[in-house]
């Protein structure tokens, strides 16, 4: 059995960065940048008004003084004129400054008859101007890689870029495999389940970035798993899950080979995951996971997770550790390195009680695993463990 830390890097091995497409920006969210972009203005493009209120051509102002109103300006209409001493222009938050103007007043400290305005009771000292260009200039840069999000959104259309470039979304197909599994909404036979890990993983990588095909659940027969592999070509990424094992019906190992997969290693010392496979059949990766509902989830997180960021040319490693202290004290770990389902509160992090491979229920729980190294001995409540947050 090889380690977790070894079979990562065979994992990364599989994916190389994915060619770039344009997309309007309408379509970016979630999608990789791919190239640095940069503005293609100033914005603001004009030094402007951050109130609504009056004009002034001095920051000097004082209780008292008098103003005519030759105008006004609004967003979206400039004044054109230019204000002189005892002037003043009617003005509204995101309208270009008129020329001569040096600060806004705002209307609450001003009272208005007619075209005359006195400013009046206790002035702030702000200019409530927003200089050109002081959000960011021309040819300033997003730079790649980048998950965009929503606020990315929002500047690139600030920055007027319509149309981004960007890494094409790798495509999982996604096979269970096993005579016991229907899909979810259909009536199981008395000895079946239903099939939770597919749409699982499909959530997590869709939600990782990746496009993601559901193929038709394969029985434990290499003719069905054969016809389902064949409708996973064109993929980048083939995963499939259960099968895996040392049982007579643990025949993906076979099935693949049959087909020509290259396998890069068969088992790895972690624990949920250890009869985790990877390879690569022609051009596609293929990641066979175990079919625990937790240990396949998990080796999502550790493992398919780091290779969709490399296909999406992100920076892809180990994902990120913290530590926290323990909540409770933890037993002694066994020679495979653990990922223990758990609940960070407070600042402390406390594993669950069951870690049974199975249960759903807890992992749906748990925010957090607890990464114990192999043979790390028992530890106390206080002490600092590793912590990957889910
Ligand atoms: N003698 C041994 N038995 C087992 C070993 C071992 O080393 N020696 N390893 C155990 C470990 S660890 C794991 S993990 C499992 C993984 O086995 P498989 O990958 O072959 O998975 P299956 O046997 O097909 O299924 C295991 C379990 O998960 C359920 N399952 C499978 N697919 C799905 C799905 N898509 N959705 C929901 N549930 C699924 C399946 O019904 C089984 O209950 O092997 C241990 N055995
Ligand atoms: O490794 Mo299995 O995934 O322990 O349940």
């Amino acid at each position: 059995m090889i380690s977790v830390a070894e079979a990562l890097s065979a994992v990364l091995k599989l994916g190389s960065p994915l060619d770039v497409e344009l997309v309007s920006l309408a379509e970016a969210d979630g999608r990789v940048l791919a190239q640095d972009v940069a503005a293609t203005r100033n914005q603001p493009p004009f030094s402007a008004s951050a109130m609504d209120g009056y004009a002034v051509s001095t920051t000097d102002v004082f209780e008292g003084d008098q103003f005519t109103v030759i105008g006004e300006a609004a967003a979206g209409h400039r004044f054109d004129g230019v204000v002189g001493a005892g002037q003043t222009v009617r003005i509204f938050t995101g309208a270009p400054m008129p020329e001569g103007a040096e600060r806004v007043v705002i209307q609450e400290d001003v009272t208005r008859d007619g075209d005359v305005v006195v400013l009046q009771g206790t002035l702030d000292t702000g200019r409530h101007v927003r200089p050109a260009g002081g959000d960011f200039k021309t040819g300033d840069v997003i730079t790649a890689p980048r998950r965009l999000g929503p606020s990315d959104i929002a500047l690139l259309a600030s920055m007027n870029v319509a149309r981004v470039p960007v890494r094409r979304r790798p495509v999982v197909a996604i096979i269970a495999t096993g005579d016991e599994l229907v899909s979810p909404g259909e009536t199981p036979r008395d000895d079946q389940i239903i099939a939770s890990n597919s749409l699982g993983l499909a959530a997590m990588f869709r939600s990782a970035g990746a496009e993601t095909r559901l193929l038709p659940i394969a029985k434990d027969t290499p003719s069905s798993l054969e016809m389902a592999l064949s409708l996973a070509e064109g993929a980048d990424l083939l995963v499939t899950i259960g099968g895996a094992s040392v049982g007579d019906h643990d025949i993906v190992a076979d099935v693949a080979g049959n087909l020509g997969l290259e396998r890069q290693f068969y088992k790895v010392a972690m624990r949920p995951g250890k009869p985790l496979m990877a390879g690569r059949i022609g051009q596609m990766a293929m990641i066979g996971l175990p079919g625990n509902p937790v240990s396949s989830m998990v080796c999502g997180e550790v493992f398919i997770k780091p290779l969709l960021d490399r296909f999406l040319g992100l920076p892809a490693g180990p994902r990120m550790r913290i530590t926290l202290p323990l909540a409770a004290p933890l037993g002694a770990n066994s020679q495979r390195e653990h990922y223990m389902r758990a609940i960070t509160e407070d600042g402390a992090v406390k594993s669950f009680e069951r870690q049974d491979s199975s249960l759903l229920t807890v992992l749906a729980c748990a925010n957090a695993l607890i990464v114990r190294p192999p043979g790390d001995p028992a530890r106390d409540e206080g002490d600092r463990v590793q912590v990957i947050t889910l």
